[in-house]
């Protein structure tokens, strides 16, 4: 069976080449709101899965990946900031400290839903208003979870980070391997299983 990528993200089509795998994209369009008091990990696996559900309904034959990226700062959720003094205070509120950044991924078929949720810590160095607004100008923060990205000039900002680098810019290619090992993709090259 074939895969399609649920995503309009450039960062994610990337990450999934790297693995080799054939497959093409399809964005999928679903409400991004949390839930009242949703835990901030039940919100990201849930997103994830709506995004593949939300592309698995009008593609019956393919598995369907699908995946979501949050930054957790104080139990909070910290989803694409909606205008500059936004991004602006997001930045700020993790200058100088440790957050989480969380990424669900779900690979879907008809009732079949496989899917993994991967952590990782990032450390800020500290950040002046001045430092997050010019960043803010760069434009690079604009379509980012926390407002950052550390794969581009973001990377500036993160002193140490625990944990999987490719579950921070939006896909664990690890766990993503591994969900597709488990399933029947075509023309993929893949690792014996253990
Ligand atoms: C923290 C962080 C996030 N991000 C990105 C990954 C995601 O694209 C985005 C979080 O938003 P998402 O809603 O997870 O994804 P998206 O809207 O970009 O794409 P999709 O169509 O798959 O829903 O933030 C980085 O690129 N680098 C980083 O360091």
């Amino acid at each position: 069976m074939t895969l399609i990528l649920a995503s309009q993200s450039p960062r994610r089509r990337e990450l999934l080449e790297q693995l080799g795998v054939t497959f093409h994209c399809c964005p999928a369009d679903i409400d991004e709101t949390p839930f009242q008091q949703e835990n901030p990990n039940d919100y990201v696996l849930r997103l994830a899965i709506e995004k593949a559900q939300a592309v698995a309904n009008t593609n019956p034959d393919t598995w369907v990946l699908g995946s979501d990226t949050s930054v957790v700062i104080d139990n909070i959720i910290l989803g694409k900031p909606e205008s500059k003094a936004h991004g602006v205070d997001m930045l700020l509120s993790l200058s100088n400290r440790k957050h989480e950044v969380l990424t669900g991924i779900a690979l879907v078929h008809n009732d079949e839903c496989h899917s993994r949720l991967v952590s990782a810590q990032v450390c800020f160095r500290e950040i002046s208003r001045s430092m997050a607004e010019a960043y803010w100008h760069t434009q690079e923060p604009c379509d980012k979870a926390g407002a950052y990205g550390i794969q581009g000039k973001g990377g500036m900002l993160v002193r140490s980070i625990e944990g999987s680098y490719s579950a921070v810019v939006g896909l664990p290619l690890a766990e993503t391997a591994e969900l597709l090992m488990d399933v029947e993709i075509e023309g993929w090259w893949s690792w014996p299983q253990e």
